[in-house]
């Protein structure tokens, strides 16, 4: 379960959210929505550590994230979180598999071949990723998250670059990973992905709707 208590992030003057407070529990799925500009990467940023706010907590189970050090962000991101961001953040040079085995947990032997089948890549694991279209290396993300199985993931929209039997696929990935008990959290302007989900929280109004 994660817990956002009263965060507020400023840059500088400009102040994007106040005091902001949203739960989202293991098994659950949360649609952050809002206007453009109005947060949604900045609030999964903060959740995922790569930023900081300027106040407040956000606590994992037990653990409050923003009082981590160095190690315990490490671990933190290491064991428990799956990021699914807009630029994939693949390692490029090298192949679909290779990508693969960077998320794979020690003494794990995922089916590699299931997984690619399920995000439509079968047959595809020795290519090179940057020979792969946009939606292609979503995909490979997708399924790099399958071979990591986090506890939460966050995902910023995840189905840009993607048609609509594709879109429903990486839901369907999501679903079943948060019927496994992850917690996911998903910013999206997509209606189709909001309406998939269990909770949808507005971030401009910084209210659930
Ligand atoms: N490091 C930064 N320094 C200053 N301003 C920033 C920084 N990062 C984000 N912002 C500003 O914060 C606002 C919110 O950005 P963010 O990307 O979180 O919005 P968003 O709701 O995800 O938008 P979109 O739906 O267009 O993706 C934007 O106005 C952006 O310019």
């Amino acid at each position: 379960m994660i817990t956002v208590k009263n965060l507020t992030k400023s840059f500088g003057t400009r102040t994007l959210w106040r005091n902001l407070n949203l739960t989202v529990p293991a098994g659950r799925m949360l649609a952050l929505v809002g206007a453009s500009g109005s947060g949604k990467t900045t609030l999964l940023n903060c959740i995922g550590l790569l930023e900081r706010p300027s106040s407040g907590h956000i606590l994992f189970d037990n653990t409050d994230l923003t009082r981590l050090g160095p190690g315990g962000r490490r671990r933190f991101r290491r064991d428990k979180l799956g990021y699914l961001f807009q630029d994939y953040a693949l390692i490029d040079n090298a192949t679909v598999k290779a990508n693969l085995d960077v998320a794979r947990r020690r003494g794990t032997r995922p089916d590699y071949a299931r997984i690619l089948e399920r995000v439509g890549l079968a047959g595809r694991e020795n290519e090179k990723v940057h020979y792969l279209s946009g939606g292609e290396q979503q995909r490979v993300a997708l399924a790099r998250l399958m071979v990591k199985q986090p506890t939460l993931v966050l995902a910023d929209e995840p189905t840009g670059a993607l048609d609509s039997a594709n879109s429903a696929m990486v839901v369907n990935v999501l679903r079943e990973m948060s019927e496994q008990g992850c917690a996911v959290v998903i910013a999206t302007h997509n209606d189709g992905v909001r309406d998939a989900c269990d909770l949808v929280f507005d971030v401009h109004e910084q209210r659930e709707l």
